[in-house]
């Protein structure tokens, strides 16, 4: 089982949008042989967003008119900032129809179950988002909230008890957990089939070995090859600069980088020269969790760059943790961007 709602959550993304050939992209093909030959046997299987390993050739969606003459403008790129919210959107929706035919098919949803230890509030509302998500796609969803203070063995219950209910088909253990759970003996036991984040040793093995498959990609790293993707940005031979090396989200998207073909560099709080390593980038992936540390001296000029670092704060008035200050110098980032820009499309910009 493959489908789960992922959230591809990037407010600020700026790139370069490529035009290109219009062709259907090997995966959709992939996408629909595998619907055709499943409708016959009425087993449903959702190919994976992102094939990994097989190189794509996407179509691009948005058509691209030189304002002052109104012709398209074809094999060119364009300066833009990704619109992540709209990619989201669309995910989305594919994912609830996906969903929707399931249940006429089959009479079966999908099952997400969620994990939350202890009180933090950040944990609290990134888990109520997920299931949010859950509910408009059509997806499952059950929660076992455990106290602070609750023993390893009550949490790994939980998960066993997860393990072994056919109706979950995804397991989510909301990170992190409270200091005395030993999360790596936690995530262990959650069955490989059911480990939705990633996270588990085999998956996140199997992502980093050519010619291997995981069964789930982490969200956020999946997310970032999804707006690149979508928006037509050529991965194959560039060099990309992860900032970052987590197991959650910095790890695992060197790795995706990786095997579609980029040449990647990670920068690290020990690392030396990150400025000047990060400017020789064409594609800057920042997963810091630093305000503004990203510049535009740390920026070459036409260099695509997701930024994924949020400092999430506390909104007083409704309790809700929401996102704050980004990684990247956003109003830097903007500006060496507009420079980019046709001289007539620059003198719309107020
Ligand atoms: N939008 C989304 O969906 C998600 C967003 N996030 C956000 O992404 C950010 C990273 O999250 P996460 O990976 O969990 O955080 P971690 O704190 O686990 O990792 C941060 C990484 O950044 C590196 N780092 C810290 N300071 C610097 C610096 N000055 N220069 C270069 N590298 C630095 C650290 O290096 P070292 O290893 O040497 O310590 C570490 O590898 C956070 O802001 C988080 O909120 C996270 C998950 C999902
Ligand atoms: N088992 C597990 N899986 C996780 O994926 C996981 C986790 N534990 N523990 C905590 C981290 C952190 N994390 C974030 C998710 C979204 C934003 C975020 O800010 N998202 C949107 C805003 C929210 C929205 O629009 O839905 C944004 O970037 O604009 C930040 C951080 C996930 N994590």
């Amino acid at each position: 089982m493959r489908m789960m709602v992922r959230s591809v959550n990037r407010k600020m993304a700026i790139g370069w949008a490529k035009e290109s050939k219009g062709c259907l992209s090997s995966t959709m093909t992939r996408a629909s042989n595998t619907w055709k030959d499943n409708q016959s046997s009425q087993i449903l299987l959702s190919p994976p967003l992102v094939t990994l390993d097989l190189p794509d050739i996407w179509a691009a969606k948005s058509t691209h008119y030189d304002p002052l003459s109104g012709q398209k403008i074809s094999n060119v790129q364009i300066a833009t900032v990704i619109n992540g919210k709209l990619i989201a959107e669309e995910i989305r929706s594919r994912v609830a129809s996906e969903v929707k035919r399931m249940k006429e098919c089959i009479g079966k949803v999908p099952g997400l179950a969620v994990i939350l230890v202890g009180e933090r509030r950040d944990s609290q509302t990134y888990v109520r988002n997920k299931i949010k998500a859950c509910e408009e796609a059509g997806i499952k969803s059950v929660m076992a909230e455990l106290p602070n203070y609750c023993a390893e063995d009550d949490v790994m219950t939980a998960v066993l008890k997860f393990n072994e209910d056919p109706s979950v088909h995804g397991i989510l253990v909301q990170l992190p957990l409270p200091e005395h759970l030993d999360e790596e003996k936690i995530l262990n036991v959650l069955s490989l089939e059911k480990d939705v984040d990633g996270f588990h040793p085999i998956n996140m093995g199997n992502l980093a070995m050519r010619g291997r498959e995981p069964l789930f990609i982490p969200c956020t790293p999946k997310g970032c090859l999804e707006l690149l993707i979508r928006s037509g940005v050529e991965i194959a031979g560039k060099k990309a600069v992860v900032i970052g090396r987590s197991n959650i989200v910095g790890l695992p998207i060197s790795l995706l980088l990786q095997r579609h073909h980029a040449t990647v560099s990670i920068v690290h709080a020990c690392t030396k020269n990150p400025e000047q390593i990060t400017r020789e980038a064409d594609l800057v992936v920042s997963a810091a969790g630093v305000p503004s540390l990203i510049r535009s001296s740390w920026l070459k000029q036409g260099s695509v760059v997701i930024d994924v670092g949020t400092c999430p704060i506390e909104d007083p008035s409704s309790g809700v943790w929401i996102p704050s200050c980004r990684d990247v110098c956003y109003e830097e980032a903007l500006r060496l961007l507009l420079q980019l820009l046709p001289p007539y499309l620059e003198a719309l910009d107020p």
